[in-house]
């Protein structure tokens, strides 16, 4: 092999440097493949820069003020408003600066080699890299390549948006200044964090929904948001269509509703769901539409129109995966992550002969993206899921009993805030006698997550959960008032 082979051949070849091409390129070379990964904007992917941290960073200054205030003392400690730049500049610090030499020292001490540019499947194995200059390097994998090429936020057809410049989930996390009047359109996860987050920084909000907020989870959770909304001032319409928009000469936006109505505000942010990042990856010469999501099999491989892994070509085996969002199974970074790590190490296993073990559960599989989705949405209040909701669970055919529980009533939260307000639901599987679901919705629910998904991928039947005994007085007591609602003769 020549010095330029060297250079531009490895084993596996990851386009997207986000947290899930980090992932993957990271656990192939510890399984002792070689990898490169081809980047085109800041190596640690949207989370980084645009989603997670940013976002996260906004949310958390005001969850710690209203703590505080929930208290009758520390309130009265409390004597000034949140300090918005001091939010922001806090925030500009958990997005490095939109500088990503920090995760690039990672990549190198990982040992993975990173290409900048826009990548290309242009052959089987093979992805061509186009710098800003449209210079292109040609690289070839041995093994596999891997697209993780995450997704975009997706503008709707409304009349006039376009020409509107609206901002998208990147200009809302990344704003260097708080808009006197937000509007945002659409109402699930980035829709109500948003909303959560710059009204709190002293913008006047007003949310307009197709549906109920936050329609992806139990309906009790969206309503209690949509109630701690109202109490921060946000001006909700929900059930309504935003049918144009028009930025006039002074800068106003007007957005005209579907009930009649009209809204004016400094900036507009539509929140109405993601697109994929495969509009220009060379898709169309393997036969797959550009721009739509890949789907792919139980151990990730990108599947054509036939349901088989594509172009297996000249190599006769799989060698196109797909993880993270733009396959769809679960648009979450740790999920993502959680792929990352199965296919990376699958992969490895099958460069040294191994076959992966892709049984439910095995140690390539990833069940949890079928049976234990987690998610914390960070709104006020928190909303805590993992698994099925009531009506998932329906629709898969599953015979439940659903046990419900006022989170208030607990003494843990009780202290934890005066006032608490929240509900915890589970979602038992009649059959089996174990959690395939948990919702909790309330002040501070984030860190309740885990034990719910512990129960459910460890499948641990109910008779045992009694014998998990939540310390007193904390607000993991509602697993134990949920289990006395329950009753133990099933
Ligand atoms: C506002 C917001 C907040 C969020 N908050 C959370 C949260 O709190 N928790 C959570 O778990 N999830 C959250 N998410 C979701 C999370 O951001 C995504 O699930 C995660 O970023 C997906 O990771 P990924 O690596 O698949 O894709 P990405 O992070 O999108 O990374 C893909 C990378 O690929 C690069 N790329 C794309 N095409 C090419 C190409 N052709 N050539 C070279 N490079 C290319 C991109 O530049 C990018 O760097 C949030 C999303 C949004 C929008
Ligand atoms: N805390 C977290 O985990 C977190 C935070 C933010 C984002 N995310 C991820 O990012 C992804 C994207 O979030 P999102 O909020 O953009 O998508 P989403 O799918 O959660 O919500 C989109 C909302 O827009 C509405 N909508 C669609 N078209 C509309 C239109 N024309 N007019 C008005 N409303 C319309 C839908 O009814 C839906 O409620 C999610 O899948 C989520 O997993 C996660």
């Amino acid at each position: 092999m020549t010095t330029a082979e060297q250079n531009t051949t490895f084993d596996v070849l990851v386009i997207g440097a986000g947290p899930v091409g980090e992932n993957v390129a990271d656990r192939v070379v510890q399984g002792g493949l070689t990898a490169a990964i081809v980047e085109r904007e800041l190596v640690g992917g949207e989370c980084s820069y645009w989603a997670c941290m940013p976002t996260k960073a906004l949310l958390r200054d005001a969850a710690a003020l209203r703590a505080a205030r929930a208290l009758p003392a520390a309130r009265r400690a409390v004597t000034g408003d949140l300090d918005a730049a001091a939010v922001l500049a806090r925030r500009d610090r958990f997005a490095s600066d939109w500088n990503d030499s920090g995760q690039v020292d990672w990549l190198d001490n990982a040992g993975i080699s990173l290409i900048r540019g826009h990548g290309r499947i242009t052959d089987t194995l093979t992805v061509t890299v186009t710098r800003d200059d449209d210079t292109t390097t040609v690289l070839r994998a041995r093994q596999a390549v891997v697209i993780a090429t995450g997704s975009s936020a997706q503008l709707p057809p409304i009349r006039g948006l376009d020409d509107a410049a609206p901002w998208t989930s990147r200009e809302a996390a990344a704003t260097q200044t708080i808009p006197d009047r937000l509007a945002v359109i659409g109402g699930g996860v980035v829709g109500s964090e948003m909303a959560t987050a710059f009204s709190a920084l002293g913008s006047q909000v007003t949310l307009i929904s197709q549906a109920r907020l936050l329609p992806a989870v139990e309906a009790f959770a969206g309503d209690l948001v949509a109630e701690g909304l109202r109490n921060a001032g946000v001006d909700l319409h929900l059930g309504v269509d935003a049918t144009e928009v028009r930025r006039d000469g002074d800068r106003t936006v007007r957005l005209s509703l579907s009930d009649g109505q009209e809204i004016d505000a400094d900036e507009v942010l539509v929140a109405t769901g993601r697109t994929p990042n495969t509009e220009d990856l060379g898709l169309d010469q393997l036969g797959l539409a550009a721009g739509s999501w890949l789907s792919v099999d139980d151990a990730l491989a990108v599947l054509g129109d036939d349901d088989q892994p594509v172009a297996p070509g000249a190599v006769g085996r799989a060698w196109l995966y797909a993880a993270g969002d733009v396959n769809r199974r679960a648009m979450l970074t740790h999920h993502g992550k959680y792929q990352a790590r199965a296919l990376g190490d699958a992969i490895a296993a099958r460069a040294h002969g191994k076959e992966p073990d892709l049984d439910t559960w095995g140690r390539h599989a990833v069940t949890a993206d079928d049976r234990a989705v987690t998610q914390v949405i960070f709104t006020d209040p928190e909303v805590a899921v993992v698994g099925l909701s009531a009506e998932g669970a329906a629709v898969a055919g599953f015979a439940t009993r659903i046990v419900d529980h006022d989170l208030g009533a607990v003494a843990g939260a009780a202290l934890h805030a005066d006032g608490y307000r929240g509900r915890a639901r589970m979602i038992i599987d009649q059959d089996r006698n174990v959690l395939i679901g948990f919702t909790a919705v309330g002040p501070d629910v984030a860190e309740l997550l885990h034990a719910a998904t512990i129960a459910i991928t460890g499948e641990v039947p109910l008779d045992r959960l009694w014998h998990a005994v939540p310390a007193y007085p904390t607000i993991n007591e509602i697993w134990l008032r949920l289990l006395e609602t329950d009753g133990r003769d099933h």
